[in-house]
């Protein structure tokens, strides 16, 4: 585990913050005894903060508040990319605001925090459990906070993001009861009657709920990468073994097959039932066993993704080696698995040992105009031709 810093006593970027959740953050962060700067399109007024009116969707006003937050603090130490719309009629603005802008506030603090001699930093995007699951009612909205976790997931296993020490990660929260979700009721949705249903299908959660969960991603420090999802009976990833009674939602989630049809058949009413405390440890243990199973899948697709990764760019090596060269070029096959072993250290891969006949045959398949020769202790690769 990277340790990188203690987030107290920083300086917090937050957009979007003049209500709902933005505001809930920003108060958070300031009990926290750091100092937060904010922007929004609406007017707010707080003297114990800074406060500078900025439309995320306009790239000058953008980066000229990001700017003057480091004129005044000298630096910025988290950004919080939280301003949002849900709009399906205006879906170019809302696209706009939701990843543009995510992406544009990304890039501007990491490109500050990487000048920062290493001390780096925290870049936390908001995004919404419709970046995870398809959600008929808003496309567009849906699409949005989707490309907020591929981008900010992606830039998490750049190299230079570790390397710098710099942290990305996203917190996609249930519906939660601010002003964005009263659009559910209009026209800023298709299918407004359906949206009222799914949303009432789900316990609406108070903002105190989402800041505990964005407090604990905040402390988290071994965070890059993470995608912290807050809903009403998870509370987020890691607490959520206190529930007694099942909600329909809750036992999707947990997927308890047999309570379930016993639901649908009509046997039973949700509200109306509770667990006996057996059966109900035995549905968690069997969550456990699958949360288990499905962190273990992740990490070894991420694994294998690194070793893609360092792979393809042993292939441009050699190429790249060979066409800069007049003469014919041989590599050591130990060289090279030093090399791959490095190149996947730094992607962040814990256990980069690697394995020098593997990496043989995986580049002669690669590269079939490579052959391999022993030489004494070494085995040598070299381009047929130059043979
Ligand atoms: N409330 C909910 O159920 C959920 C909200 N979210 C996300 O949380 C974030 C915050 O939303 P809420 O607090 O719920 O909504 P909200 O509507 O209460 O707050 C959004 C804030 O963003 C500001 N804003 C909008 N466009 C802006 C722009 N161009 N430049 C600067 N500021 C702008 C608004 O003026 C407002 O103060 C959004 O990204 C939203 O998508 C995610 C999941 C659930
Ligand atoms: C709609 C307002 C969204 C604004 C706030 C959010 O980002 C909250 C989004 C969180 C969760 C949405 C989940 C929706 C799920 C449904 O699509 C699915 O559970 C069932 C849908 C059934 C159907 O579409 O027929």
């Amino acid at each position: 585990m990277i340790t990188i810093f203690n987030m107290t006593g920083k300086v917090a970027v937050v957009t979007g913050a003049a209500r709902g959740l933005g505001r809930a953050f920003t108060e958070a962060l300031l009990k926290r005894g750091d100092k937060v700067c904010f922007c929004d399109v609406d007017n707010f007024g707080d003297d114990n903060v800074q406060f500078l009116p900025c439309d995320v969707r306009k790239d000058q006003e953008f980066t000229d508040f990001f700017n003057r937050v480091i004129q005044k603090y000298n630096t910025v130490d988290i950004m919080i990319n939280n301003a949002g719309i849900l709009n399906e009629n205006q879906w170019r603005k809302t696209v706009d605001i939701n990843l543009t802008a995510v992406i544009h506030g990304s890039l501007l603090a990491m490109e500050h925090m990487r000048n920062r001699s290493n001390s780096g930093g925290l870049i936390l995007n908001v995004s919404s459990l419709a970046g995870v699951m398809p959600v008929s009612f808003c496309p567009a909205y849906t699409a949005s906070k989707h490309g907020v976790i591929g981008f900010s997931r992606s830039w998490a296993l750049q190299p230079e993001v570790r390397k710098n020490r710099i942290r990305i990660a996203c917190l996609c929260p249930s519906f939660t009861d601010t002003d964005i979700i009263k659009g559910t009721y209009d026209s800023r949705v298709h299918g407004p009657e359906l949206a009222r249903r799914v949303m009432n299908s789900y316990e609406l959660m108070v903002t105190d709920r989402v800041t505990e969960a964005f407090l604990r991603i905040l402390d988290d420090l071994d965070n890059n990468g993470k995608v912290m999802m807050v809903t009403p009976t998870r509370g987020n990833d890691n607490d959520n073994d206190n529930e007694t009674e099942p909600t329909i939602s809750g036992l999707c989630r947990i997927q308890d097959k047999q309570l379930l049809a016993k639901l649908s058949s009509g046997d039973v009413i949700a509200q109306k039932m509770k667990y006996h405390p057996s059966c109900l440890a035995a549905v968690y243990r069997e969550r456990a066993k699958k949360r288990q199973t499905e962190a273990e899948n992740s990490c070894t697709q991420e694994k294998n993704m690194m070793k893609e990764t360092a792979l393809a760019e042993l292939v441009t090596y050699f190429f790249e080696t060979r066409r800069n060269s007049e003469e014919s070029v041989v590599f050591r096959l130990a060289d090279l698995a030093y090399l791959y072993e490095e190149r996947l250290t730094q992607l962040g891969s814990s256990s980069a040992q690697v394995h020098s006949t593997r990496l043989r045959d995986k580049l002669l398949q690669k590269m079939p105009e490579l052959e391999a020769h022993t030489k004494g202790r070494d085995v040598l690769l070299m381009f047929k031709k130059d043979i």
